[in-house]
């Protein structure tokens, strides 16, 4: 049977109201988007009990309702803060024992001796064991936190913004050593950020929250095209690496007949990768260009046109069914007469794409 998490909350903090209901798989990686103070961490708290303003289930186990209320430190959860939250006065090896102890109490069967061993060489806290935890850099306790959260085995993860605290050298440390949890770790992963890279690395599943509001929910691919992120804005494309070239470049299937060519860096041939495109390096021509410096030339569909007030955005559909966005100026798509169930090239330069 699938589990799901189950949420219905309606509070206020000051004069801040949180009103939303939702369902999520209690599978696999959901980030948690939006601007600052539209209530990321409101929900988070709540689920983990720190607050009550409605109901949370998770699978069967009803945490909170107006009859119920299971106390944080007895739901079968693991959260780690920006700030790591470890204990300074221990070491790191104290800390994870520290969490193991504790694990009983939530209901949870830590990992065994194996386990718990393969989770510390994943992340590399194995050489830190023995260092205070005040001897640790900003990334190395962030890393100590995320393995003292896996090993007690919890099906719910909620990491909140566990990078916004770290330098751009250190985030770029930590980041791979997420992706690395995203591929061992079965449970329901929260993941709260408003950073976009960090959104686009991890997620399966996007939950958009506005003002203490559902405002989108949906598969990263799905959701991520109808924000309206300014020059940010973007699609997403999934494929695989079918060749890695002598010039440096890969060439990244996303379909039948449909491929991108991508500076190769740090990828392999099989490797299962993710593409952020940005909508701003799209752009369209109604026949198949044949002396353009542009790599990438692939057939879509145009499926709508919306006029931003700036720009117009075209959502195109690639053969195979994924999802291209293209930012144009008014000027471009009037004098390409361009309209819904029309077949056009989408061009996207391959500098422009990213793993
Ligand atoms: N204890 C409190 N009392 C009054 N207002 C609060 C309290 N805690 C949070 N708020 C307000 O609730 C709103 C949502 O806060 P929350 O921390 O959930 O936002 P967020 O999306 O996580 O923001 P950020 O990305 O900046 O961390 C904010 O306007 C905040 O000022």
């Amino acid at each position: 049977m699938s589990q799901y998490l189950q949420i219905q909350l309606d509070g206020h903090l000051g004069d801040f109201h949180l009103q939303l209901q939702t369902r999520l798989p209690a599978t696999g990686v959901t980030a948690v988007f939006g601007p600052s103070g539209c209530g990321k961490s409101t929900l988070l708290r709540s689920i983990a009990g720190l607050n009550h303003m409605g109901t949370v289930q998770f699978g069967d186990q009803m945490w909170s309702d107006q009859r119920t209320f299971v106390p944080p430190e007895r739901r079968p959860l693991a959260m780690v803060f920006q700030d790591a939250g470890l204990l300074s006065h221990l070491t790191v090896q104290g800390n994870l024992d520290y969490g193991l102890k504790r694990a009983a109490r939530r209901g949870l069967t830590p990992m065994n001796a194996q386990q718990c061993h393969d989770v510390l060489a994943l992340l590399d806290v194995l050489p830190l064991l023995k260092r205070s935890v005040q001897a640790l850099s900003g990334g190395e306790r962030q890393r100590v936190a995320l393995a003292r959260a896996l090993i007690i085995n919890p099906p719910l993860l909620m990491l909140d913004e566990p990078l916004s605290a770290l330098d751009t050298r250190r985030k770029q440390e930590v980041l791979p050593y997420l992706r690395r949890i995203r591929e061992v770790y079965q449970g329901c992963l929260l993941y709260v950020s408003h950073a976009l890279d960090e959104v686009i690395a991890l997620a399966d599943q996007l939950l958009v929250l506005d003002n203490g509001r559902l405002q989108a929910q949906g598969s990263l691919a799905e959701v991520l095209p109808v924000l309206n992120l300014g020059d940010d804005t973007s699609s997403v494309l999934n494929g695989q690496v079918v060749d890695v070239a002598a010039d440096g470049l890969a060439k990244l299937q996303v379909a039948e007949g449909v491929a991108f060519w991508l500076p190769a860096t740090g990828v392999t041939q099989g490797d299962h990768c993710r593409l952020r495109v940005l909508a701003r390096d799209v752009s369209i021509s109604l026949s198949r260009a044949t002396d353009s410096s542009i790599l990438n030339i692939v057939p879509a569909r145009i499926q709508l046109l919306t006029d931003t007030g700036s720009a117009c955005r075209v959502q195109l559909q690639l053969n195979g069914g994924q999802i291209l966005l293209a930012q144009l100026t008014h000027r471009s798509a009037a004098q390409l007469q361009l309209q819904p169930g029309m077949d056009v090239w989408a061009q996207v330069k391959s500098v422009a794409l990213s793993q």
